[in-house]
């Protein structure tokens, strides 16, 4: 199925250039595993032309609700939809979609290239000389340098980058990235920020799971957060960050004074940024001004606290937890 092929549902159809399409949409989405309750009863919408980053400490169940999304894992309960495909159907929006997930797929004697030749002649879209796009997407992750070596010696960020030119082998509406920067090193995971800055500047939908939050908070456009199956948050990053902004920074030398004094005033305080952060309570900026200065406190600058992912992170799954 090409891109912009697919049959209007009673949703709209999801293509980037439709501001309220959904690339992916999950509903009442469940998974149990014996008595462990890996996805519960998850809402989720991927906005077409997102960069969608999901976040979890471990065993939050977000792989678990990424192969349901891909049809690899069947849910216990509940609906998936993919580029408005779902249902017996749902099988039918997979050649739009590339997937990084982590399971058997490459021939450990083969070498990358080889591999990737045997999933290009898998391709339904690829026809004809297939070493040009394997080439290509060779060398946009860059393993050029390793194509011929066998997969078998691959290291871990080597494998990964070879599973990621395999899901860019055509262009694809949905890119679904469980962990890429998984074993990747500084100059991996830079690559991997660019290929998906490039998807998403094509129109392609990126949905990408991670532990690393700065690379979430550089790339994404949108985060979900899962914790022990449930989610969370999910919405736009910087909705959301602009949401949990709050509080000041005080710049000032003298940091031990600043904290007892306004523990004394009543504004818990700790060290951060060159001064103290003063996170929101009782006290508004000119009574925590005042507090400083009548306690001697040099104050060189206050002002308002930018949130950032990792503080957010923090701050939802330890009051859940
Ligand atoms: N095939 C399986 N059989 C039994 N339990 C499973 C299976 N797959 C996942 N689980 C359990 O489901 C829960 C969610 O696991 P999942 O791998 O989805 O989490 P995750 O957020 O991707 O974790 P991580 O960040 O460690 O990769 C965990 O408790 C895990 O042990």
């Amino acid at each position: 199925m090409t891109a912009g092929t697919s049959a209007p549902t009673d949703q709209q159809p999801a293509t980037a250039s439709s501001p309220d399409a959904v690339a992916a949409r999950v509903r009442g989405l469940r998974k149990t595993f014996g008595d462990t309750v890996a996805i519960d009863d998850v809402d989720l919408d991927v906005p077409a032309g997102a960069v969608l980053g999901m976040l979890g400490p471990n065993g939050s169940g977000k792989t678990t609700l990424i192969r349901m999304l891909l049809g690899l894992t069947r849910p216990t309960a509940g609906t998936v939809e993919l580029l408005g495909r779902s249902g017996n159907d749902l099988a039918s929006a997979l050649p739009d979609v590339g997937a990084l997930v982590e399971g058997p797929g490459f021939h450990p004697f083969l070498s990358g290239r080889d591999n990737l030749l045997r999933s290009a002649a898998a391709e339904p879209r690829l026809g004809g000389d297939l070493r040009g796009p394997v080439d290509a997407a060779l060398e946009r992750v860059g393993l050029a340098d390793a194509a011929r070596k066998r997969y078998r010696a691959y290291s871990l960020g080597m494998k990964q980058r070879l599973g990621l030119a395999a899901a860019l082998l055509v262009p694809r509406r949905l890119v679904v990235l469980d962990e890429p920067t998984n074993g990747l090193d500084p100059a991996g995971t830079r690559d991997v920020r660019r290929v998906v800055a490039e998807l998403r500047a094509s129109g392609a939908t990126v949905l990408l799971s991670s532990h690393l939050l700065a690379e979430v908070e550089a790339v994404c456009s949108h985060v979900a957060v899962l914790q022990t199956g449930t989610l969370l948050v999910a919405g736009e990053l910087q909705t959301l960050l602009d949401a949990d902004t709050g509080g000041l920074v005080v710049s000032t030398p003298d940091v031990d004074d600043a904290i007892l004094a306004l523990r004394e005033a009543g504004a818990p305080s700790y060290r951060a940024e060159g001064g103290v952060a003063v996170p929101p309570g009782p006290l508004e900026a000119p009574e925590i001004v005042a507090a400083l200065v009548a306690a001697g406190v040099a104050v060189w600058e206050v002002h308002r606290r930018r949130a950032h992912l990792e503080e957010l992170f923090a701050r939802l799954t330890e009051e859940d937890a």
